[in-house]
């Protein structure tokens, strides 16, 4: 097909930033900056300064998405992981206030409240634990055993027998959950191309909150069906996207990345050349190709120098791998993966999402339908927010969505803080400002959906470096988990004791987010996973750039790109 036809055109110069690479050409042969186009789209910039050069296979956006159709369908299929991941907490709402539900269990609070944290621990267990598997097998292969978990979990929940078979059954079902909320969007990071990896990786979210939504309307349909089949059919209709998931696990293209570093080059590269629809011999294939083998090169050597004391004892040696979230060079994009969570979870959306129906009856708003626009309309309006991320989100960059997405979520929570004050609790007899608290909810989950909804799910999988990369995609969802849980905890609690409080507290957090993104977060958008390393510029990692130089050098990725350049310099 001729891919000018269907929209896929080169770039222009000017979508392709040209200062951040940095490799040897020889800086007196070349003046200005060599452009090449391809005939199949994209990209490729050499650096008139001699250092480096830059590459997109593509537009950004929709046509990117058009084109890179079979990254597409692939990273749809792995979002299926974040669908069970949202519907099992939008169904949980209405499930636990159905009839025969209440009427068979007699559950008090504190079987409630481990009903939910429990599902919250397991996904906590399970993420770690993916952060382990995902290495020692395969992305695919754990995609496909946390898939098998959650099934299993989910039986045991929808046929449960006893209150405790109902606890265990979302213990289980949520450590299925954890590793498939972890694995989704690593596998998305690592085989998307770089100019639509925040699109591709945005497909998460929408997967989320496709999933609150359809879990909440599933559970609010079959609350009127009498008897046990009420909750039973909404807790077993999950199961069988676990098990498209599971069966889809075995047909997924493999991660390239991964494939490499496991010693598959021919593999790696025949795959590579599916998911970016090129000739195996294209060039801007052959430099991804190189880069990938550069750093997976680059990880074998630290690895050996890591692990060199701990030969035989593979648990030191996992121990080891771990511990490398925390030496100097990488300490910063730990704590960037574990705040980035920790801001999302303490923005407050979960604490309108479980609790909205309460909050309503507290601002003076009462009944069903009201209880719809609380908790069901936040899941749609979060639907509906992820859509401009996803066509946007490589265009604008994270940062700016981050930072503005950050003070809009603040400047609301701010507003219903001060309404509340304003009414000292008489909501009945303000009912504007009640209305306007709502209206206000709306435009926070608005900004969250279009920030640091997506985003939180983006950045983590982007910022590690290969070596540890499932280990700090696990550290970052496991922040999640955990501020998940303590948010469900507490906000039922900060409420009774303050509602202003609670706001202010939440308005609170989302400035803090705005302002920790501006100055502590960079700008990953448009930048291949293995440049992004030069991100964090440390030196502690002077040592690896030296190294990596020379590994570029041996793979021939400098010979490559002095040669492309040499080809299309000025005849002087
Ligand atoms: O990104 C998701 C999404 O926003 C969900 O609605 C929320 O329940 C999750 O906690 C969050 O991680």
């Amino acid at each position: 097909m001729n891919n000018r036809e269907d929209g896929y055109v080169a770039l222009a110069t000017d979508v392709v930033d040209v200062d951040e690479h940095q490799h040897g050409l020889d800086a007196s042969r070349l003046l200005a900056p060599v452009v090449k186009d391809y005939s199949d789209g994209g990209t490729l910039i050499l650096l008139p300064d001699g250092k480096g050069y830059k590459y997109a296979y593509g537009p950004s956006g929709l046509p990117g998405l058009r084109h890179n159709y079979f990254a597409l369908a692939s990273a749809v299929f792995a979002s299926i992981g974040g669908l069970l991941f949202g519907y099992d907490q939008g169904v949980i709402a209405n499930v636990l206030v159905m009839k025969d539900f209440r009427e068979r269990w007699q559950a008090n609070a504190w079987d409630i409240g481990l009903m939910t944290a429990m599902l919250e621990l397991g996904a906590l267990a399970g993420a770690l634990l993916a952060g382990t598997l995902a290495d020692r097998y395969s992305r695919k292969a754990s995609i496909f055993s946390a898939c098998v978990v959650f099934c299993v979990g989910s039986l045991l929940q929808c046929s449960a027998q006893s209150l405790g078979h109902l606890i265990w059954g979302r213990a289980v079902g949520g450590v299925g959950i954890g590793a498939l909320s972890m694995l989704s969007p690593l596998y998305m990071a690592e085989i998307s191309p770089p100019e639509v990896r925040g699109s591709l990786m945005a497909l998460e979210q929408l997967a989320i909150v496709l999933g609150v939504v359809l879990g909440f309307w599933t559970g609010f349909f079959t609350r009127r069906i009498p008897g046990a089949a009420s909750w039973r059919i909404p807790l077993a209709i999950q199961i069988f996207p676990g098990i498209l998931l599971a069966v889809g696990a075995f047909v997924l293209p493999p991660s390239p990345r991964l494939m490499i570093i496991q010693g598959d080059f021919d593999g790696a590269l025949q795959v590579l050349a599916r998911l970016r629809r090129r000739h195996i011999e294209d060039e801007l294939l052959k430099i991804e190709f190189l880069e990938m083998q550069v750093e997976a090169s680059l990880i074998q050597r630290s690895e050996e120098r890591n692990t060199q004391h701990s030969k035989d004892s593979t648990i030191s040696v996992e121990w080891t791998r771990w511990k490398r979230l925390l030496e100097p060079k990488f300490i910063d994009r730990t704590i960037i993966g574990i705040l980035m969570m920790f801001f999302q979870q303490w923005s407050g959306i979960n604490a309108l999402l479980y609790y909205g129906p309460i909050l309503m009856h507290q601002i003076g708003l009462g009944g069903d339908t009201i209880e719809l626009i609380g908790s069901g309309g936040i899941g749609i309006v979060q639907f509906i927010a992820v859509v401009p991320a996803i066509l946007f989100i490589d265009r604008l960059g994270r940062k700016p969505l981050l930072q503005w997405g950050g003070a809009a979520m603040g400047g609301s929570h701010l507003f219903i803080a001060l309404l509340a004050l304003f009414v000292q609790n008489d909501w009945q007899s303000h009912s504007l400002a009640g209305w306007l608290a709502v209206g206000s909810m709306y435009l926070f989950t608005a900004a969250y959906g279009t920030s640091y909804g997506p985003v939180a799910w983006i950045l983590p999988s982007e910022v590690f470096p290969l070596s540890i990369r499932s280990k700090g995609a696990a550290i970052s969802t496991a922040s999640n988990w955990l501020n998940n849980f303590f948010i469900g905890l507490i906000t039922p609690v900060f409420l009774s004791v303050s509602v202003v409080g609670t706001f202010l507290t939440f308005a609170i957090a989302c400035f803090a987010a705005s302002f920790w993104s501006r100055y502590y977060v960079p700008e990953t958008a448009n930048v291949p996973l293995e440049e992004i390393d030069r991100l964090f510029k440390s030196d502690a990692g002077r040592e690896d750039e030296e190294l990596r130089h020379q590994i570029m050098k041996d793979v021939g990725l400098d010979a490559l790109i002095r040669d492309m350049a040499m080809e299309n310099e000025e005849p002087q």
